[in-house]
């Protein structure tokens, strides 16, 4: 960036106050009419129905419509560990996402933990305050005890969104710059620059989509994962192929597909040079990619180019995933988020690419058009239709896998998010 964007960023974080988000009322506070409703003695009421039955904080509090944010800032973006507080406004901005997409409330936490099971159980303890858990930004291999340990423990959907969301739509996006290539996911070779939460949790998905796992070369700062290596934890380990390529070098040669989640500028022009026709590169690494997409177009004008970034076509992001999933898993009132509401949103995902492009699209993006094809292979975050398609197919997927506790909601499907609560 340069230091007149740098300052931009600094300063809307900063103006006209401080951070991104607040706290709003939903209730008349007036009058001691109001007052004695909302607080002493009226709040007497609704603290001894939920007492009565838990049931009730979804009737007579926020809890229903309330994700928790929740990080130890071990994995901010592509920047490393940088501790609790600094990953502040990353949570504040899934936050801002979770409202602006979804019309989901979010609070969220910064969590100062020495180890993952006292992650797990200062999370767990605060549990029952929220609709879902949303965990962000938690490095690998810890993720993954983490989360599951939550699952396990919670009674409402824990995601690490990383992991999942990221894994959605990087299918989504990956089955259609496939096919746009002339490619299908069953044969294409694809190689992973990166073996952490994103990068396993995104080839798992891919491999439930139809890649092969014998396809697929994986690598972390050591290289290639391959079958002679003994440093392997169990999550690489399902990766290890045999094979005697070793460097990215090696391994990119003749690619069909690279999947970048990293760190930054880990792939040179050479590299890009080295893959098959029409190479599809999702260098997803936020917020400066494994290789900028003008580098990319200039050593493979051929190139299907994505990014994790707003300003290039093609963004590949948790952002298109997570506001909807959890919409259509809190409105049926999920007690988790399964592997067939994730396949749900997939094809919600891929599906609406295809679709023609509305002009509120095309003006939020200064375009004349969009339309199916290499620079629009997986619909923009401001599409509204996302709202309507992927909760609907999510919570219709949680019905029909039996996690839903209430039926497919009356009043779907979503047009906006002004109709979250229903009539
Ligand atoms: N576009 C999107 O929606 C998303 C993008 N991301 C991006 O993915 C990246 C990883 O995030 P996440 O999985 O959460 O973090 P993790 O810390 O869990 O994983 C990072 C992985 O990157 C590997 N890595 C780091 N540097 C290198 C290198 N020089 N060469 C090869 N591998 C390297 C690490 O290797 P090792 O195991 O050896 O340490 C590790 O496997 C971030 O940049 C993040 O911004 C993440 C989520 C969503
Ligand atoms: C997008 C995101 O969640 C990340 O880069 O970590
Ligand atoms: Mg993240």
């Amino acid at each position: 960036m340069t230091d007149a964007k740098k300052q931009a960023a600094l300063d809307y974080h900063a103006n006209p106050i401080p951070g991104k988000l607040s706290v709003e009322l939903t209730k008349p506070t007036a009058t001691a009419r109001d007052l004695s409703l909302a607080y002493s003695p009226g709040v007497a009421e609704p603290v001894r129905e939920i007492a009565s039955d838990p049931e009730n904080a979804y009737l007579y509090t926020g809890k229903g419509n309330l994700v928790a944010v929740i990080s130890d800032g071990s994995a901010i973006l592509g920047l490393g560990n940088l501790g609790p507080l600094a990953s502040k406004p990353v949570m504040e901005g899934k936050g801002v996402l979770f409202k602006r997409f979804a019309g989901i409330n979010s609070v969220d936490i910064e969590v100062n933990a020495e180890s993952p099971q006292a992650f797990i159980d200062t999370v767990a303890r605060i549990a029952d305050t929220w609709g879902g858990i949303n965990l962000e930004d938690i490095k690998a291999p810890e993720c993954f005890e983490i989360e599951q340990a939550l699952i396990e423990q919670c009674s409402i959907p824990v995601f690490h969104d990383d992991q999942h969301g990221t894994a959605i739509v990087t299918a989504a996006g990956m089955l259609n710059a496939l096919d746009i290539a002339g490619k299908s996911l069953d044969s294409a070779r694809i190689v992973c620059l990166g073996a952490g939460a994103a990068a396993i949790a995104c080839m798992k998905l891919l491999v439930s989509c139809g890649a092969r796992p014998e396809n697929i070369v994986m690598l972390d700062r050591k290289g290639v994962i391959h079958s002679g290596r003994e440093d392997l934890n169990q999550y690489k380990a399902m990766f290890a192929v045999e094979t005697d390529k070793r460097t990215l070098t090696d391994a990119i040669e003749g690619a069909d597909a690279f999947v970048g989640l990293s760190g930054p500028g880990l792939m040179s022009a050479d590299h890009i040079r080295s893959m098959a026709a029409n190479p599809v590169v999702f260098a997803c690494t936020n917020p400066d990619p494994e290789i900028h997409p003008d580098l990319a177009r200039e050593a493979r004008p051929d190139v299907i180019m994505a990014t994790g970034r707003s300003d290039y076509p093609n963004q590949v992001n948790n952002v298109l995933g997570f506001p909807f999933i959890f919409r259509g898993a809190l409105d049926v009132r999920a007690t988790r988020i399964n592997e067939e509401m994730k396949v749900a949103a997939v094809h919600a995902l891929k599906d609406l690419a295809r679709e023609p492009v509305p002009k509120e699209v095309l003006e939020a993006y200064e375009m004349d058009e969009m339309r199916f094809g290499p620079e629009y292979i997986i619909p923009t975050p401001v599409d509204i239709r996302l709202l309507e398609r992927i909760s609907s197919a999510v919570a219709q997927a949680a019905v029909d896998s039996g996690v839903a506790r209430k039926p497919y909601p009356s009043h779907y499907p979503l047009k906006t998010v002004d109709d979250v609560y229903g009539g």
